[in-house]
């Protein structure tokens, strides 16, 4: 930790000198939305570099416990992750400041564009978030919390994987519990919503989730159904139909993410190979 309280990370795809993050040399310049822990801006690093800044408000972070992981997660560095720039301890309340995405969250994205997204594009945005996603794997980390609404979209319409791990440092009993109104049960395998069984084949549930959700171009999973007729439904072995925008093909890949056990379930590192075949096909 440095003098002024931040922990700095080697930016190595930014430059190549280490990127001290002094909240001093921070400039906030508009609200860009509400999330989790308080509202996040975008900001400008040294007058230059455009970067998006969450405040975290007193009590909705066990800070402790992520400033531990802070330094792991700065480490993880790809091109289809949002990358972690810096958290700023200086004072209260914390700042965790992040790459910049022009074009805000995926799932905003795919409701303001329906109807004018091809099948490529949409395919690409799933072979996007698949490459984020096989890095975590092969770094052993999991999101546990994959779904469009927590990807963004840059100014060149990439897609990028965002908020990785965080769902482990939320205080708030509706986000936590599985029977919380928070609790992703939707985007959820039946090892996670019964016994909080996490892994990255559970990541992989919730990515055939987040293709349903880009080839529906944003629509609400089970739309008429509570969670807790999810989970029944489910566990009788039915899964979310096939999207008008997605071939069979595509409809297969999805649905073999949804496999009751979790070993039944490809990696992302296969689907990652799947996608690209496709792609090569369509
Ligand atoms: C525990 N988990 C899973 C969490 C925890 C916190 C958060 C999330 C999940 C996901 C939501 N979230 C959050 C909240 C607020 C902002 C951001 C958020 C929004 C960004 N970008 C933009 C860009 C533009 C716009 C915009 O206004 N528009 C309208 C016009 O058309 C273009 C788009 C919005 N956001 C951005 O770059 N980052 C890094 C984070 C984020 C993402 O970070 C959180 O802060």
């Amino acid at each position: 930790v440095g003098s002024d309280g931040c922990i700095s990370p080697e930016i190595a795809r930014l430059s190549y000198e280490e990127w001290r993050l002094n909240p001093s040399e921070l400039l906030f310049l508009k609200e860009l939305g509400r999330g989790q822990f308080g509202v996040v801006y975008l900001g400008k690093w040294k007058e230059t570099i455009k970067v998006a800044i969450k405040t975290i408000n007193e009590g909705a972070m066990s800070e402790d416990d992520f400033m531990e992981e802070a330094k792991l997660m700065m480490k993880l560095s790809h091109p289809k992750l949002v990358q972690l720039y810096g958290v700023c301890t200086h004072h209260k309340p914390l700042y965790v400041v992040t790459e910049f995405m022009e074009n805000g969250c995926l799932l905003n994205y795919l409701r303001q564009r329906r109807g004018k997204l091809g099948r490529d594009v949409l395919l690409r945005m799933c072979q996007d978030v698949c490459e984020g996603m096989e890095y975590l794997e092969r770094n052993s980390f999991i999101h546990r919390d994959l779904a469009a609404r927590n990807c963004l979209v840059n100014a060149e319409h990439i897609v990028k994987v965002s908020d990785f791990g965080m769902a482990r440092y939320v205080i708030d009993d509706e986000y936590i519990s599985s029977s919380g109104a928070k609790f992703p049960v939707k985007w959820s395998s039946p090892e996670v919503f019964h016994f909080k069984k996490y892994s990255s084949k559970s990541d992989i549930w919730s990515f055939g989730v987040l293709m349903w959700e880009v080839f529906t171009e944003g629509k609400m999973p089970f739309e008429t159904k509570s969670n807790s007729e999810v989970v029944h439904e489910i566990s009788q072995g039915n899964r979310l139909y096939r999207p008008h925008l997605a071939s069979h093909p595509v409809y297969k890949v999805m649905y073999s993410c949804w496999h009751e056990k979790p070993e039944g379930r490809p990696t992302f590192a296969e689907l990652t190979v799947t996608l690209t075949d496709l792609t090569e096909m369509t």
